[in-house]
């Protein structure tokens, strides 16, 4: 029997690297593809002009191709796409002058050269675009990654400092305690005042940390923790000798050292991404009776410098003679004991957040 050859109406187009043919058949499945460098064949069974048939064409291109073929059947057509082996724009898509009957511009794809240069120029901009993109997002990755290094590595020396400084003042303190029993309380200043002076100079660090966004935690809090221990260590003890022998100096610094000693290794820790429950616990605990006691103390300080201002007239302020001779510093310090108590209040209340904080998160993380 003479079977006829059916040729389904096939449209095509180009731009300056790939070729892409459109088959007129609509539920085909095909059967045979033969991609040669120089032409492409097809067989595919589907419904076409002639209603449902066997369906199959060839061409011989212009110019060479690569041997491969992506074809895509859908419901409508096939739809296949060549790659040219050379990117160049060809005049025609047939070897043969004369066109086969069955092929026609694709116009919903067609572009004439000019228009696919631009299409070309086009698209070169948008890679060039990702590529600078992509180069500035690897950039700031690296400039990030270089600066959470160095905010850790300040943040881990700092920390480690204050541990050394406040762990040689509470060594110091307890091993005189040991050994001189009572007698050690009226010499703490001047055994441990120098260190005492560069710890709580270099705590001023901590309130410029939250300002410079280096540490996630309010500047208020830090602001009342370091000037209220610098009114303490730098005006209370340290401009008043009378001071400096008494006992309350002991137990002042006991206690600011009895925190540090844990806050300070626990911040290491964090910074290095490590957290040890029990040092957790102690930082986030100790400070439950340690800060009314140090409050309690630093009260007795002010309380005990009261008379020695008004006596000595230091940082006294002189007044019109209708109105007295001075104003004695003492009443400055009388309103700073009751700023005392806001303060204990308002740090008070932060450390409780903090510590709920800290136990919710974990809880929820566990979870
Ligand atoms: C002239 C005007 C004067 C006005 C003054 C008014 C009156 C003042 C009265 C003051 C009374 C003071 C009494 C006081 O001296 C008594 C004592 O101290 S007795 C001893 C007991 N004391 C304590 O326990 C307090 C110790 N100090 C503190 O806890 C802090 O200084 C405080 C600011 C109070 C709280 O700290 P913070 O807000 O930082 O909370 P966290 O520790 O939970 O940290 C929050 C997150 O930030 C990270 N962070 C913080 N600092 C660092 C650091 N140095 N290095 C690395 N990371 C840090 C921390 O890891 C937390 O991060 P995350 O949430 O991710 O875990």
């Amino acid at each position: 029997v003479d079977m006829q050859i059916l040729t389904p109406q096939v449209f095509w187009a180009q731009r300056h690297g790939e070729i892409f043919l459109r088959v007129e058949l609509s539920d085909a499945s095909v059967r045979q593809s033969d991609p040669t460098a120089t032409s492409c064949g097809l067989t595919a069974q589907g419904h076409g002009a002639k209603g449902d048939n066997q369906y199959e064409f060839s061409l011989e291109f212009l110019e060479p191709v690569k041997p491969e073929i992506h074809q895509k059947s859908t419901q409508r057509q096939v739809d296949i796409r060549i790659r040219k082996q050379d990117e160049r724009w060809w005049e025609r898509l047939t070897l043969r002058e004369k066109k086969p009957l069955f092929l026609a511009p694709d116009f919903d794809r067609w572009l004439d050269e000019s228009d696919a240069e631009m299409e070309l120029q086009a698209k070169a901009r948008t890679r060039r675009t990702a590529l600078r993109e992509k180069r500035g997002k690897l950039l700031n990755h690296e400039r990030d990654f270089t600066y959470v290094g160095l905010k850790k590595g300040y943040l881990f020396m700092y920390n480690l400092v204050q541990f050394l400084g406040f762990s040689w003042i509470f060594v110091n303190m307890t091993v005189r305690l040991f050994i001189l029993g009572q007698d050690s309380f009226y010499d703490t200043f001047h055994t441990t005042a120098d260190m005492m002076y560069f710890c709580q100079m270099m705590a001023v660090l901590e309130v410029a940390n939250p300002l410079l966004g280096l540490v996630k935690t309010g500047f208020f809090p830090a602001m009342i923790q370091v000037a209220g221990r610098n009114v303490i260590l730098f005006v209370v003890f340290g401009c008043l000798d009378e001071m400096q022998n008494k006992a309350v100096v002991f137990f002042v610094f006991y206690l600011w050292s009895s925190i540090e000693i844990f806050r300070y290794p626990f911040y290491m820790l964090a910074c290095i991404g490590t957290d040890w429950k029990l040092l957790t616990w102690l930082r986030y605990s100790l400070w439950i009776p340690l800060y009314p006691l140090g409050v309690v103390a630093e009260a007795v300080a002010v309380i005990q410098s009261l008379p020695i201002f008004d006596e000595t007239r230091l940082f006294s302020v002189p007044l019109p003679s209708a109105l007295g001779h001075s104003l004695s510093f003492s009443y400055t310090l009388q309103l700073y004991l009751v700023l005392m108590f806001l303060g204990l209040f308002i740090n008070f209340r932060h450390l409780y957040k903090q510590r709920q904080r800290r136990y919710r998160s974990r809880k929820r993380k566990v979870h």
